[in-house]
């Protein structure tokens, strides 16, 4: 399997309001826990849940922006809690394209130079196979006619097919995204997603999207819903032969429900 996680999980301390300002009083709150969730190469899974249920929390831990509290996290067996945040910043930028809702491209470079530099910082193409890499990204998101625009030029749509292009730029192996579509209308947010999910399929990615949007979810191979930091649900195959035919059993890749209302004190150390 690609990626592992046991026993994830993330608190943060609550402020005291009658407290020492000096000293750490406040209770601790876990805002996630999760006991066991298996991805394979390839998979598309759909993380859903209300506002508040840990989505953001569980992909940024993924992509090692914020430390888990207590728990482990493989990537290729590769223990990830145990790299220091400079190997952590390597690791994402090499094996983890991540989009976010608000795209957050560099407002003063051409869409063609976003992706350039996000290619700069991996350095694993140079010069024109660097050059041709994005120019044919950006062609693959329909963007041929949009490379020298800047992201004021661009309609938010585009920003996301930019924002995609980039994330794919340095071959990851997994693709994470916050609410990719939450700024996108309708139609745009479909277009988006079936773009998404079959770029990611073409270049061998796994891909891993938050979403209130349940339209989006047939197009994925796999939903896990979280209610509170921790999964309620998950179901399989949302399109059916896209995951049987493959070599992995119904047993495998599964999140292991770990619920205990005393969980919610929670006892580990504080990472935040
Ligand atoms: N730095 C922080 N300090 C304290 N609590 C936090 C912090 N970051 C997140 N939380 C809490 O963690 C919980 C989960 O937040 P998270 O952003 O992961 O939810 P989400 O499901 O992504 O929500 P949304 O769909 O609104 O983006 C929330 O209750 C939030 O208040």
């Amino acid at each position: 399997m690609m990626l592992e996680l046991r026993g994830i999980t993330k608190s943060y301390r609550t402020a005291d309001p009658g407290g020492d300002p000096g000293r750490d009083t406040g209770k601790l709150l876990e805002v996630l826990h999760i006991q066991s969730l298996t991805v394979h190469e390839k998979e598309r899974i759909a993380l859903i849940g209300p506002s508040g249920s840990g989505k953001s929390t569980l992909l940024n831990i993924i992509a090692g922006i914020i430390r888990p509290t207590t728990g482990s996290l493989r990537l290729y067996g590769e223990e990830l809690t145990d790299l220091d945040e400079k190997q952590r910043d390597r690791l994402r930028t090499e094996s983890i394209g991540y989009i976010f809702q608000n795209f957050y491209l560099l407002p003063g470079f051409s869409a063609l130079e976003n992706v350039l530099i996000a290619m700069q910082f991996a350095g694993n193409l140079r010069g024109k196979a660097r050059e041709e890499r994005a120019k044919g990204l950006l062609k693959r998101v329909g963007l041929e006619g949009r490379m020298h625009h800047k992201p004021h030029q661009l309609s938010n749509g585009e920003q996301q097919r930019v924002a995609i292009a980039r994330a794919l730029a340095n071959q990851p192996k997994l693709v994470l995204a916050d609410e990719p579509t939450a700024n996108l209308d309708a139609a745009n947010a479909l277009a988006i997603i079936q773009l998404l999910s079959e770029i990611c399929s073409e270049q061998g990615a796994a891909l891993i999207l938050s979403t209130h949007d349940l339209q989006l979810v047939p197009y994925m191979d796999r939903t896990v819903q979280l209610e509170g930091g921790r999964y309620i649900e998950e179901s399989r195959d949302c399109r059916g032969s896209r995951v049987s035919g493959d070599n992995r059993s119904s047993g495998e890749s599964r999140l292991v429900a770990g619920y205990s209302e005393g969980m919610m004190e929670g006892s580990g150390d504080v990472i935040g």
